[in-house]
């Protein structure tokens, strides 16, 4: 991919992920620089992966070819504001947005450019595994395209989307879903420990098995999700019984809604930052 000098605004939990999986994908450590208004997480950045780090957006935006937002949503309008202030100037640069709940018309307000890429991607990317929804307005260039979906590409899998909405929905699928998968195992890890396993046991035997199922899912592309089910559910066995439980309390429903409440979520923040 192209190398640019690519600066994260933010160095937190998504920006730590993105960095430690481009570096691992090979993205030279010089050309990547963090900002963070604190020193720890900065230095801890700089330690594991060897990329320059500064407290001065001013400084990281002077800098870079491109710049990820990675601030949290709250924040991105007055750390904007602030280096605007300063006289930050951003117009040359390659904005790729990360953050949930602002659109690329209000990023255009409060950066006063329009060269601006907004993305979704997830924690997984920490491990190359990562899953990204890209949207761009008509004005972006091609080589910008490629290089939000290069950048991304090394640290997992990308999906564009047509209309800017489909961002929203795409934290529900993939920004936000890592925590329902999490949330799942934390329930069944407990319901192991209260069975009498300990916490270590418990904790490789729901590991062990969300990895062997998200791996049973790759590596049978023509077999429906349904059909993998089917394959571990005996007629009148164990399974039929936990599945009917689940189906009988509206999982189905209940996964629906949650998405959904995810996307409401996500307009709603467009509409107040
Ligand atoms: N955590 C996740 O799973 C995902 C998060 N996102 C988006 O990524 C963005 C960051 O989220 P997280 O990494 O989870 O948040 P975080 O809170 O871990 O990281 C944000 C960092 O920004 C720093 N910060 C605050 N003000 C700043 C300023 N003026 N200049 C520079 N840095 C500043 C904070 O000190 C913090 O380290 C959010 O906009 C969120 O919507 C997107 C996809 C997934
Ligand atoms: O919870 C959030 O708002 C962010 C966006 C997707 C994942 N975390």
């Amino acid at each position: 991919m192209e190398e640019k000098k690519l600066a994260f605004i933010g160095a937190g939990n998504m920006s730590r992920s993105l960095i430690s999986g481009l570096i691992q994908a090979g993205y030279p450590a010089h050309l990547i620089m963090a900002t963070n208004p604190s020193i720890s997480k900065l230095e801890k950045l700089a330690a594991d992966f060897g990329i320059h780090i500064s407290q001065d957006n001013g400084q990281a935006l002077e800098w870079a070819q491109a710049v990820v937002l990675a601030v949290k949503p709250q924040m991105m309008a007055s750390m904007l504001a602030d280096l605007q202030a300063q006289g930050a100037k951003l117009d040359n640069t390659l904005l790729i947005s990360i953050a949930a709940g602002i659109n690329v018309a209000r990023l255009q307000e409060m950066t006063g450019q329009t060269r601006i890429i907004r993305t979704m991607p997830n924690t997984p990317s920490l491990l190359g595994l990562g899953m990204t929804g890209l949207y761009a307005r008509p004005n972006i260039s091609q080589g910008d395209r490629d290089y939000a979906e290069h950048m991304m590409q090394a640290v997992g899998k990308t999906l564009w989307v047509d209309e800017e909405d489909g961002i929203n929905h795409i934290i529900a699928a993939a920004g936000s879903a890592p925590a329902y998968f999490f949330l799942f195992m934390e329930a069944m890890a407990a319901h192991a420990i209260q069975s009498g396993f300990s916490e270590q046991d418990a904790r490789l035997l729901v590991q062990q098995t969300a990895l062997g199922a998200a791996n049973m899912v790759v590596a049978n592309p023509d077999t429906g999700l349904g059909e993998l089910r089917a394959q571990v559910t005996s007629k009148g066995g164990t399974t039929a019984q936990a599945i009917a439980h689940f189906q009988e309390q509206g999982l189905e429903h209940l996964v629906a809604n949650a998405m959904t409440a995810a996307v409401t979520r996500a307009r709603e923040l467009e509409t107040q930052l």
